[in-house]
């Protein structure tokens, strides 16, 4: 009798004990026998599993499983005797039980049983072997079981598996079945005994529960068998299509990706959440030109030629001329440095690349690097081009890899990287930004990368008229307004200052209802930002209030009496910021050098609060409110001793650290400070006791006026009366 042995794969197939090769389905196998429109006739004709479910709708669980051609599987040669012979040895009494009807089409009892092999199809088969064959057909049995000692097992681990490999994997089954079979019979022996056992009872205690007659059992078993392939087939049906399902996704996925690169609005709002290649869209900067950028003159001049190269870099290619990759622009904030570089890009008609240097300081490892690769890349595309890098200290400092910004190096390696890679007659011109050139990595500025340094001061007073003026022509203001006042008024401003005091004037002009900014909104803004808001609310008494008028006279005084003073711009007794009052003074010009008449006259001005303090109200009545005056007069003249050699007892000689000197160095300085401090005072004394009529009259109008400017202070000191306001 030919011995037919089958176990079955994970896939559904039967694999031959004999020759190792697949045979069929199991589940094509049961299902040709059960259903009866195709028992016996799918043995020479192909099975379409379709044409199948036509014929039992209404029984089938919608399946996918492939065609099978019997056929193509070599089975095709075999007799209805010999079919017969295999179900017998497979599912005996299968044949006999058909013709009792059964129920048991679809198997929802055994959900425990199809449970434990859902998740594993560990021994599946042995479910079938065991409970089927095992307990009615001992002889059958005993064939079997001496094959079984040497199946080897297949311990199914669960993977994705597309449809394309299943014959690979089957054959790679068999292989791996020819190999098992010598490594370790004894092993899968236990195995599958220990197995076997379990899933005896599994089965045996369900029919034991449902009290499954004997005449059923057999029926029994097989709807068992068919439930458990019919949802495995579903199972395969399901990982199908959710296969494919995860393929569309995927696809579209990509197809959504590419849509949102392609669309430049959303490209930028992806790439600023994705973080990874910001700041690489180029700005055409056609209307910033030099003519925008006011009061740097020098550093204007000095970037022309680079606009001349931007313009036309073949010219100085073929001279054999070669122009800095980079340029560092130096100085303090809201100089202008950014505007200036936009000016490059707009005077070449070039784009122009904006990036800020903390845009690449990243927590993490290689974004930074991966940012200034993009940037470059996009830039090289489109030369000639300008890259501007605002902040460069902060991406090119000398702080390596503290534990705040870890992957620092790895950006500036980058970024010297990327400026190497390139020729310098290339096209692309970087513009560093920096206030702390110092803060800089040697490695940044050495020739080939930031090697030429523009600077970029604050401007001077004529810089700043011309930087008022390009500001107040841009709003309303009076004929009267004189920009060159309030421009030496404003020493140390920055472009940015100053365009901010404009627009302040302008706004408080606003709110005030008038028509045009005046100098008088402009020296309100210009206070405001030297010294802060005013305090109008606050409540300060009388008595406060005349202790302030004649404390701010007494400077004014000071400085209108002394030769080498600077002229009074303002006095004002209006709180503001800290204060309760002051006296500005303006400088006719920038002064780069002070001489020593002046700077003891600034300190004979800074002593004028105090002493008149003393003088009208006595000693006992002096109040704290001197003592910023005293900062200041104490500062010029420990100046004067340590580092301008003004002093004849301690010589032509700087002192810089005082707290290293011998003892008696140190007294001595403190000595001489003390001496100028002192005659300082003696000389503000002499001043206002000499022009105490003056003092009161300044004082008293302050008191009525609040606020007084030069023209009305020197009406008021030359004894005329003020035309009431
Ligand atoms: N010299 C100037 N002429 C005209 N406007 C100026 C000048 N300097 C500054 N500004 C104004 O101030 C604004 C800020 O200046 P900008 O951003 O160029 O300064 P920055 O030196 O780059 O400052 P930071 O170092 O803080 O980046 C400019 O947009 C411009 O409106
Ligand atoms: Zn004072």
């Amino acid at each position: 009798m030919t011995r037919f042995t089958f176990f079955k794969d994970h896939s559904g197939f039967l694999l031959c004990r004999e020759c190792g090769r697949v045979t069929v389905p199991l589940s094509h196998l049961i299902n040709a026998f059960q259903s009866p429109k195709t028992t016996f006739i799918s043995l020479s004709a192909s099975v379409s599993q379709n044409h199948h479910r036509d014929a039992v709708p209404e029984r089938e669980a919608p399946s996918s499983e492939a065609v099978v051609n019997l056929r193509d599987l070599g089975l095709s040669e075999l007799k209805v005797g010999q079919i017969d012979q295999l179900v017998d040895s497979l599912l005996p009494g299968f044949c006999k039980g058909k013709n009792v009807s059964s129920h048991w089409h679809t198997s929802h009892v055994s959900a425990q049983s199809f449970f434990e092999n859902k998740y594993g199809y560990l021994d599946m088969f042995g479910t079938l072997r065991s409970s089927c064959l095992y307990r009615q057909h001992s002889r059958t049995l005993k064939s079997i079981c001496s094959d079984l000692q040497y199946w080897p097992v297949f311990i199914q681990a669960r993977s994705f598996k597309t449809l394309k490999s299943r014959t690979r994997r089957l054959q790679s089954t068999s292989e791996r079945l020819a190999e098992t079979q010598h490594i370790a019979p004894s092993f899968v022996k236990g195995f599958l005994l220990r197995d076997r056992g379990t899933d005896v009872e599994s089965l045996d205690k369900l029919m034991k529960t449902k009290n499954i007659p004997e005449a059923h059992q057999d029926a029994f078993k097989t709807g068992f068998a068919e439930g458990f392939l019919k949802a495995q087939a579903l199972t395969q049906k399901t990982n199908d299509s959710l296969r494919r399902t995860r393929l569309i996704l995927f696809v579209l996925l990509l197809f959504g990706i590419y849509g949102l690169l392609k669309n430049p609005f959303l490209s930028v709002r992806f790439r600023t959440t994705t973080g990874l290649d910001s700041a690489v869209d180029p700005v055409q900067m056609k209307n910033v030109t030099f003519e925008h950028v006011k009061g740097v003159e020098e550093a204007k001049q000095e970037l022309q030629e680079v606009v001349e190269f931007l313009k036309n870099p073949q010219k100085f290619t073929v001279l054999g001329g070669k122009l800095p990759k980079g340029i560092l622009l130096v100085g303090p904030p809201g100089t202008g440095k950014t505007l200036l570089a936009r000016a490059v890009a707009g005077e070449a008609d070039v784009p122009f690349y904006y990036a800020s240097g903390s845009e690449f300081d990243e927590m993490f490892v290689g974004v930074g690097a991966s940012r200034i690769r993009n940037l470059f890349r996009e830039a090289k595309a489109n030369a000639p081009c300008v890259i501007f890098i605002d902040e460069l200290d902060s991406v090119g400092g000398k702080r390596i890899e503290s534990p705040m910004h870890p992957y620092s190096r790895q950006t500036i390696n980058q970024l010297l990287a990327e400026m190497d890679g390139f020729k310098p007659n290339e096209g692309v011109i970087i513009i560093g930004a920096t206030n702390f050139p110092e803060a800089l990595d040697n490695a940044l500025i050495r020739p080939g990368r930031f090697d030429m340094q523009v600077t970029v001061p604050r401007p001077d007073v004529k810089g700043r008229t011309e930087i008022l003026k390009w500001y107040l022509n841009k709003i309303k203001f009076d004929q009267s307004v004189d920009p060159e006042i309030i421009a030496r008024g404003t020493v140390g401003f920055s472009g940015a200052e100053l365009e901010n005091l404009v627009n302040q004037a302008a706004l408080k002009a606003a709110v005030d209802g008038k028509e045009m900014v005046t100098m008088k909104e402009l020296e309100f803004s210009k206070d405001k930002i030297l010294m802060g808001p005013e305090r109008r609310s606050v409540e300060i008494d009388n008595k406060n209030k005349t202790i302030t008028a004649y404390h701010e006279s007494g400077h004014a005084i000071i400085a209108y009496y002394t030769k080498d003073a600077m002229p009074i711009n303002k006095a004002t007794i209006m709180p503001r910021g800290p204060t309760l009052g002051h006296v500005s003074l303006l400088p006719e010009n920038d002064r780069w050098n002070e001489t020593r008449a002046q700077l003891l006259a600034q300190m004979d001005v800074s002593m004028g609060g105090r002493v008149a303090e003393e003088l009208i109200f006595g000693t006992d009545h002096i109040t704290t409110g001197a003592s910023s005056d005293f900062d200041n007069a104490t500062k010029i003249a420990k100046r004067m001793v340590t580092r301008f050699g003004m002093s004849e007892k301690l010589g032509v000689m700087t002192y810089s650290d005082t707290g290293k000197l011998s003892p008696e160095t140190q007294s001595a300085i403190e000595q001489e400070i003390r001496i100028l401090l002192r005659d300082s005072y003696e000389r503000a004394k002499h001043i206002l006791k000499t022009h105490a009529k003056e003092h009161k009259n300044l004082a008293e109008a302050l008191l009525t006026y609040e606020t007084l400017d030069a023209k009305e202070i020197q009406i008021v000191l030359e004894g005329k009366k003020l035309e009431v306001r």
